[in-house]
């Protein structure tokens, strides 16, 4: 008997759906194999009522379930991509990163179909910096509100008419089966989603090679290609919730193509670049979008808007 693999993972319907959806990858993979879950509460999951950007940023949803590795209470951690920041803890690695789900934002409303069919000064629901400037870019007259919680709290708020649209991840409402409450998807090139959105990566302890040979039938060559360059950028431009930055690789037989944008919400100016690449180089194609971006003034928007 081998001993089971943990999976720490946070406790809202989401990161306990991508939990499960990973833990069914390995039980396929590895028949014998037995996988539990340990769910955890993280700091970010319990301050709600302030943004992500002054409680110290994306990191907070990591920590606790990184604490429990390190205390071998779990083996694995289960995160979206998204809410990795573009460097981690010293000690642990990427160990899996799954195929890509949709990676495009969701306009969500019970009265409109898109944005552009909003009445003046309508309410948005969204927290993100990166939402806010893109929807400043092209609906200036648009109240922007904040709207913080996983996303059956955020459609809840919603629903209670706080806001006449919201936006989330197409990705997040579809593993939860509500993909019948998009309106629109804010689709790229347009639009774009956060570097790494709509792929799950599994987080482990550097040089735990079992995890790491465990892990080798989960990860998707493609979305890691992808998501290198996406996320080489981010890193670049210092990339954190605290700055507005989109990013999205598309992978074609031919190579990479990049899309980058820098953003500032209070403004709702945007400054964007696209390069492409051959699939053998997405971390030097990253830097190349990122210095195309600061070239353009892309610095300015960058100091920190919250
Ligand atoms: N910010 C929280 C978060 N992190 C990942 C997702 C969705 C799933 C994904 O992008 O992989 C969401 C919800 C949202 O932004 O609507």
């Amino acid at each position: 008997m081998t001993a089971p693999l943990r999976i720490a993972t946070r406790k809202s319907a989401l990161a306990l759906w991508q939990a499960e959806h990973v833990a069914a990858l390995l039980r396929q993979a590895h028949p014998g194999l037995t996988v539990e879950l340990v769910p955890l509460s993280t700091r970010g999951d319990e301050i709600l009522d302030r943004s992500l950007a002054t409680i110290g940023g994306k990191g907070l949803f990591l920590k606790e379930l990184e604490i429990a590795m390190l205390e071998d209470r779990a083996d694995i951690a289960v995160h979206s991509l998204k809410d990795v920041p573009a460097e981690l803890e010293p000690g642990f690695v990427l160990s899996a990163i799954l195929p890509r789900a949709d990676a495009a934002d969701a306009f969500i409303s019970n009265d409109y179909a898109t944005l552009a069919e909003l009445p003046n000064g309508a309410r948005v629901g969204t927290s993100s910096l990166r939402r806010q400037a893109q929807v400043r870019a092209l609906r200036p007259d648009l109240q922007l509100l904040d709207l913080r919680g996983n996303v059956n709290t955020r459609l809840a708020k919603l629903d209670e008419g706080h806001y006449e649209a919201i936006i989330l991840a197409c990705a997040g409402v579809d593993r939860l089966g509500l993909s019948g409450r998009i309106r629109h998807r804010l689709a790229s090139p347009d639009w774009l989603p956060a570097p790494g959105q709509g792929a799950i990566a599994v987080e482990s302890r550097d040089g735990d090679r079992r995890v790491a040979d465990l892990m080798v039938a989960l990860t998707d060559a493609e979305t890691q290609m992808a998501v290198a360059a996406e996320r080489a950028m981010n890193e670049k431009l210092g990339g954190s919730c605290a700055v507005a930055i989109g990013a999205w690789c598309v992978v074609a037989e031919y190579g990479l193509t990049l899309h980058g944008m820098v953003g500032n919400a209070a403004t709702g100016e945007l400054v964007r670049a696209q390069a492409d690449a051959t699939s053998d180089t997405p971390v030097a194609l990253g830097h190349e979008v990122a210095a195309m971006l600061l070239a353009q003034g892309a610095e300015e928007l960058l100091k920190p808007q919250r």
